[in-house]
């Protein structure tokens, strides 16, 4: 069989589920994922290789009505993450309903609406894929939103999926395999993201500042890794990095510990990468 090689936007608002999607895929904790909408900043590739085929995931900032200069960026990010791709996959969340009446009432909302109008507007393929469906205990209840969302767009595929829980990768990752074209890896085999292992270690740091600070301030800032020292041995990686604020009064929190990054360009595909 030929190999098959090409790229694969995962777009869709803040907080779908798009960066635990990505690391599921590629099996590596390459995007960092939060429960805080907006932390997907910057385009993230994430080259996930299996026998076969090489699908390059690109993670994108939630796409959502910005109104401050940061947001703007990351939603023009967004929006030139799914130009020229080969495939789009859409992400929304399943909604939490109470029975079938109202999954049969449930309308996708104007901000989701507006999500896919502007990703649409790119002219790619777009498969739809309902996240986070290990919540929704009666699988029945996902028909009719399914079914609705069928009606907003020529989808190539919907897809019900649970990142966490692996449900509906399988059939994700068909759907995935199919769309790309039969062409040479675009990567290494062994190299699982485009970005150099000093610039995740930045996000790692960035991803301790969300789970230790006020719910508002790891917005408000911006990292810079000042030196890397990769390591073998434990402790294993030093990271010093500076922690920028926009306020003075907020600079008594610039010093956060820095978890350990992981080492993505060098993890085998598959192997799970050191936090
Ligand atoms: N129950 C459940 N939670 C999930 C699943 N996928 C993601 N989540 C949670 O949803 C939250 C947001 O996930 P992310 O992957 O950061 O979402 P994102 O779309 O990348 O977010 P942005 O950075 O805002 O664009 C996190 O708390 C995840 O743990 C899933 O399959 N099931």
């Amino acid at each position: 069989m030929s190999f098959r090689a090409g790229t694969v936007a995962l777009c869709g608002r803040p907080n779908v589920g798009k960066s635990t999607l990505l690391n599921a895929l590629v099996g590596s904790d390459l995007a960092v994922a939060t429960r805080f909408p907006q932390t997907t900043r910057e385009r993230l590739l994430g080259v996930w290789s299996e026998p076969g085929f090489q699908a390059v995931l690109v993670d994108t900032p939630g796409i959502h009505r910005a109104k401050s200069a940061l947001n703007k960026f990351m939603v023009d990010e967004a929006l030139r993450g799914a130009q020229a791709v080969d495939l789009v996959l859409m992400l929304a969340e399943a909604p939490l309903l109470a029975d079938i009446a109202a999954a049969e009432a449930w309308e996708p909302g104007p901000a989701a609406t507006a999500a896919l109008t502007s990703i649409a507007e790119a002219g790619r393929p777009i498969a739809l894929v309902l996240t986070k469906c290990d919540r929704i205990e009666d699988k029945a209840l996902l028909l009719p939103i399914l079914h609705k969302w069928s009606t907003l767009h020529p989808f190539t595929a919907l897809i019900p999926i649970s990142a966490t829980a692996g449900e509906g990768l399988k059939q994700l990752r068909e759907h995935v395999v199919a769309a790309l074209p039969v062409a040479e890896p675009l990567f290494p085999e062994d190299q699982l993201s485009d970005r150099a292992v000093r610039w995740h270690a930045g996000e790692r740091v960035r991803a301790a500042l969300f789970d230790h600070l006020r719910d508002e301030l790891p917005y408000c800032c911006a990292v810079t890794v000042e030196s890397f020292k990769e390591q073998r041995k434990p402790p294993r990686d030093i990271v010093h990095a500076s922690v920028h604020v926009e306020r003075e009064s907020r600079s008594r929190w610039s010093s956060a510990a820095a978890p350990r990054p992981s080492r993505p360009s060098r993890c085998r595909p598959g192997g799970r990468s050191p936090s």
